[in-house]
């Protein structure tokens, strides 16, 4: 699928280029069809209107006889060979070979495209007006959706159960509709969307006044009578309760569509940026130069920032060159797969709806540049990196996001680090390899923490205490891109190699801090 990395979607551009292009030469050919067509008509109009003038004297011309059987023999056999002459021919092959050799969307990348954007607004708490006219956060960018848009992300939400949606975007595409010159959707449909998911909602009254809407419309629309019939005998039996006139409003506002959830609030509220660190905690961070008692280091310390006290969570600035980042995602987008989660039951990896982008590993002697960076994390964190995972890659697409996770494995996982003989995740290095636009922040959920992407700098933590228990405070998540593309990579540091650099302690955490 493309949807889930922005680089694959640059390429659809592509191949767009070429639908655009072969449609253009098709119409072309068309036009140039009709064009013949219409010379010859001119010409069999002008002889036979002469001939009709005098048909007598006309066929008693020789000549005049000759070019009439000639007209309606070999002439006329051209034109219908032209008539039969089918030019869509050069066009299908075409089309053919940009969905045999081009990167072409499928109804899954459109499911996968319309789930994001349904997500951001959710995330982002994104009004539905304002997001049809391209408005991302009060900021305007795309030009806006018609009616037919909104439709099908009314129609995606349908699908997928969630009527809440369907009726917020049925109702945008209603409304766009009305102010809509050349109509881009049937408002019937719309009616027959909004009718059933209101029902779905509870609302049988407003349900059965807008199948009876459509009913007034479309009289003979079958599947509208039956359901007139079945809300009727539903409300005469009273099953549901009679709500007032200003229901329409109850049911947008009412925002039951989930249950509360406070982890993923304050995972959503730290995504708006909606929640900060105390002023208390921000004031005894401290920034500073590191040099890790390393020599080099000395000339060229590390710019570090504290963003985090117990867990420490650190900021290290310009620890990544643009030329570098370039080789990276150069040697990565060939490479790029969608991103697997561990099933922590099977053990097995699997793609998953919580986790969407594309990721690839690069290895060591790929690339200066990489072996650059790996020794630049031995650097920054003081650990040996022998036995640390290879460079993994990630970008992220359309909303695109990882849901609240933790980096190592927990005790009751089957894990896979296990065959890798290096133990557990000990620390996370993530370098940020693009600036985001909106949205996109890695946040802690448990400590409250956000960090927002700049190119060039890098987070670094310990998931683990020196006990070897995984830190429960370190549960991170990175937030939906809203707009712009997020980049990435993650070196994962592992216990073994690490015995003298950071010695292990006998002493364990309080149990609830562990997991
Ligand atoms: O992209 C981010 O901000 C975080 C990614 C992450 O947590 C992971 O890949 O494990
Ligand atoms: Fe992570």
């Amino acid at each position: 699928e493309v949807f889930t990395a922005l680089a694959d979607l640059q390429e659809l551009l592509n191949t767009e280029a070429v639908l655009i292009h072969s449609l253009e030469n098709y119409i072309r050919a068309e036009e140039l069809k009709i064009d013949l067509l219409k010379r010859y008509a001119d010409i069999y109009n002008k002889q036979h209107n002469k001939a009709t003038e005098d048909v007598e004297s006309y066929v008693a011309n020789p000549l005049n006889a000759y070019t009439l059987v000639k007209r309606m023999t070999t002439d006329w056999q051209e034109v219908e060979s032209l008539i039969t002459t089918d030019v869509s021919k050069d066009y299908m092959a075409n089309i053919s070979y940009a969905k045999e050799n081009m990167k072409f969307p499928t109804d899954e990348d459109l499911n996968g495209a319309a789930a994001a954007v349904i997500r951001l607004q959710d995330t982002y708490r994104l009004d539905t007006a304002s997001l049809a006219r391209g408005e991302l956060n009060g900021v305007k960018y795309s030009s806006e959706l018609t009616a037919a848009d909104c439709f099908e992300l009314g129609r995606q939400s349908y699908n997928n159960g969630d009527f809440y949606h369907t009726l917020l975007w049925m109702r945008e595409a209603d409304e766009r509709l009305s102010r809509e010159q050349n109509k881009t959707v049937d408002k019937g449909e719309i009616l027959e969307y909004l009718a059933f998911s209101t029902y779905k909602e509870g609302n049988i009254n407003l349900a059965l006044d807008l199948t009876n809407k459509l009913l007034e419309m479309v009289p003979t629309h079958e599947r509208a009578k039956g359901n007139k019939v079945y809300y009727e005998e539903e409300i005469q039996k009273g099953s549901y309760k009679k709500k007032g006139d200003d229901e329409t409003d109850d049911i947008i506002t009412n925002e039951g569509h989930d249950t509360p959830n406070p982890d993923r609030e304050r995972y959503e509220a730290l995504c708006r940026g909606e929640l900060t660190l105390p002023d208390e905690l921000v004031s005894k961070l401290k920034c500073r130069y590191v040099t890790n008692n390393n020599p080099y280091l000395l000339i060229a310390p590390f710019k570090v920032e504290q963003a985090h006290i117990s867990p420490d969570l650190f900021i290290f600035h310009d620890v990544m060159s643009d030329a570098e980042i370039k080789t990276i995602k150069t040697l990565a987008t060939p490479k790029f797969r969608r991103a697997t989660v561990q099933n922590s039951v099977t053990g097995q990896l699997e793609i998953a709806q919580y986790r969407i982008s594309k990721s690839a590993w690069l290895e060591e002697d790929e690339h200066e540049h990489v072996a650059a960076v790996n020794k630049r994390v031995e650097d920054m964190t003081g650990l040996a990196v022998a036995t640390a995972e290879q460079l993994q890659v990630v970008n992220y697409g359309i909303g695109g996001h990882y849901e609240p996770h933790f980096d190592f494995s927990r005790k009751d996982e089957v894990n896979s680090f296990k065959s890798l003989g290096t133990g557990n995740r000990i620390a996370t290095v993530l370098f940020y390899m693009s600036d985001v636009e909106q949205g996109g922040a890695t946040v802690f959920p448990v400590i409250g923490t956000a960090l927002w992407p700049k190119k060039g700098t890098a987070a670094f933590w310990y998931n683990l205490f020196p006990s070897g228990d995984g830190d429960r405070l370190t549960r991170h998540a990175a937030c939906p891109v809203l707009a712009g593309s997020k980049w990435v990579s993650n070196k994962w540091i592992h216990e073994r190699g690490q015995e003298f650099l950071r010695p292990c302690t006998l002493e364990r955490p309080p149990d609830d801090l562990t997991i």
